[in-house]
């Protein structure tokens, strides 16, 4: 079994109601990178060393844009994971708008194909008319 199997898994309701100093919840993660997680992060909040405040501004709601929007180095991603306490439960919301872009990112890539091919073609009956073959 694999762990993320045996972690507890939450809503964004549960989420919400740990906002505060002592007490401090956030989602991070995407489906880049394994998928949303929840964090307790209020032992690490004085030790951030973009300070506490932003990480308050953003607790108990999904941090996963500004997270990555920094750049947080390896360091930060390896500092994250101690404070995993569970998996995120997505409404059927936010469900949607992952299909959503998936849908967009397939039919971009399956535009691209088309492009390769149609240069392939070009590229064979160039070769062609120029008497390569
Ligand atoms: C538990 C979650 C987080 C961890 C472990 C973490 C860790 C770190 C670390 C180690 C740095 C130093 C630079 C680096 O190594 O990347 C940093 C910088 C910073 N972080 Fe975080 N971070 C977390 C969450 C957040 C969130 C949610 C925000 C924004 C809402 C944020 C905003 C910043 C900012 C503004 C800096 C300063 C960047 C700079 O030096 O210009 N961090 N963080």
């Amino acid at each position: 079994m694999c762990k993320s199997d045996q972690l507890k898994e939450y809503t964004s309701e549960e989420v919400s109601k740990h906002t505060s100093e002592d007490d401090c919840w956030m989602i991070i993660g995407n489906e880049n990178n394994g998928g949303p997680k929840v964090y307790d992060v209020s032992k690490y909040l004085d030790d951030h060393p973009g300070g506490a405040e932003v990480m308050l501004d953003v607790s108990g709601q999904n941090a996963d844009e500004f997270f990555e929007d920094i750049g947080h180095s390896a360091e930060a991603r390896a500092e994250l994971k101690k404070y995993l306490i569970g998996t995120y439960k997505m409404s059927e919301e936010e469900l949607e708008k992952v299909r959503i872009a998936a849908e967009k990112r397939a039919n971009q890539t399956g535009g691209s194909s088309v492009m390769i091919i149609m240069v392939a073609l070009v590229a064979i009956i160039y070769a062609y008319t120029q008497g390569y073959f």
